[in-house]
């Protein structure tokens, strides 16, 4: 059986990063893709608008909904404060393994717990099951039509406090029009475009950030 396009991105960083390096994981896989096959990661450009919003949030909580290899993941948590948390939600299996294997590579393991699900399963399960009270740091970067239902969600479970951070990737390509417009005409989120440029690519691309007002 020949091997997922994921596995050879994570089989490339077992061979050539520096265990227990983060940031070695992260230069690996941003070679692998923009020389090899381009893949989903968030990847150096957007990655440093997500490194800023995150350092700035200074999260004790943070949430990942779509953790694909786990570059994102490895990207939050090599800047999380000392006690802070990462979860990340997957709902493929194939990919949630190939995340497991490249967060332990990357040595963040002990910041990162992956919850392997829907994130419409997991959202409501947060509280009681992952004992989280509300959510300091958010990004989404699963499939982009389910942006807004899970903003939603996050909001009916009451996980959001007032300046709660929400950043979300892609909102040129592939575009996420429906969240744009339910965040940016809703009075109770603060909303910041970054423009950027698309992973590995010449393309535009955003990067939207939107502040719980409470
Ligand atoms: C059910 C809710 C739910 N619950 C839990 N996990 C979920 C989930 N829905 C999805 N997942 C997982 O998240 C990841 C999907 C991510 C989706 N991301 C893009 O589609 C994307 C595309 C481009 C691009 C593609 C082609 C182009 F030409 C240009 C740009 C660029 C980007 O940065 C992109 O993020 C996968 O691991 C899913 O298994
Ligand atoms: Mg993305």
């Amino acid at each position: 059986m020949n091997q997922s396009k994921e596995q050879r991105i994570l089989n490339f960083v077992l061979q050539n990063a520096v265990r227990g390096d983060p940031c070695s994981v992260l230069d690996t896989i941003d070679q692998y893709c923009s020389q090899k096959e381009w893949a989903m990661n968030v990847g150096n450009e957007k990655g440093l608008i997500l490194d800023k919003t995150v350092e700035e949030a200074n999260p004790s909580v943070a949430l990942e909904l779509g953790t694909y290899c786990g570059y994102s993941a490895v990207r939050i948590a090599r800047v999380l404060k000392a006690g802070a948390h990462l979860l990340t939600v997957e709902f493929n299996p194939e990919f949630a393994a190939i995340a497991k294997q490249m967060i332990e590579f990357a040595g963040v393991q002990d910041k990162v717990k992956l919850l392997e699900g829907p994130s419409e399963e997991i959202i409501p399960q947060l509280k009681k099951k992952y004992e989280v009270d509300t959510v300091d740091f958010v990004f989404l970067d699963h499939w982009k039509d389910r942006y807004t239902p899970d903003t939603i969600l996050l909001q009916e479970c009451n996980l959001l406090r007032k300046g709660s951070v929400l950043l979300a990737d892609n909102v040129i390509v592939p575009g996420a029009p429906e969240f744009l417009n339910y965040i940016r005409n809703n009075p109770h989120f603060q909303c910041t475009n970054y423009p950027s440029r698309l992973e590995y690519m010449k393309v535009a691309d955003a990067m939207e950030k939107a502040v719980f007002l409470g």
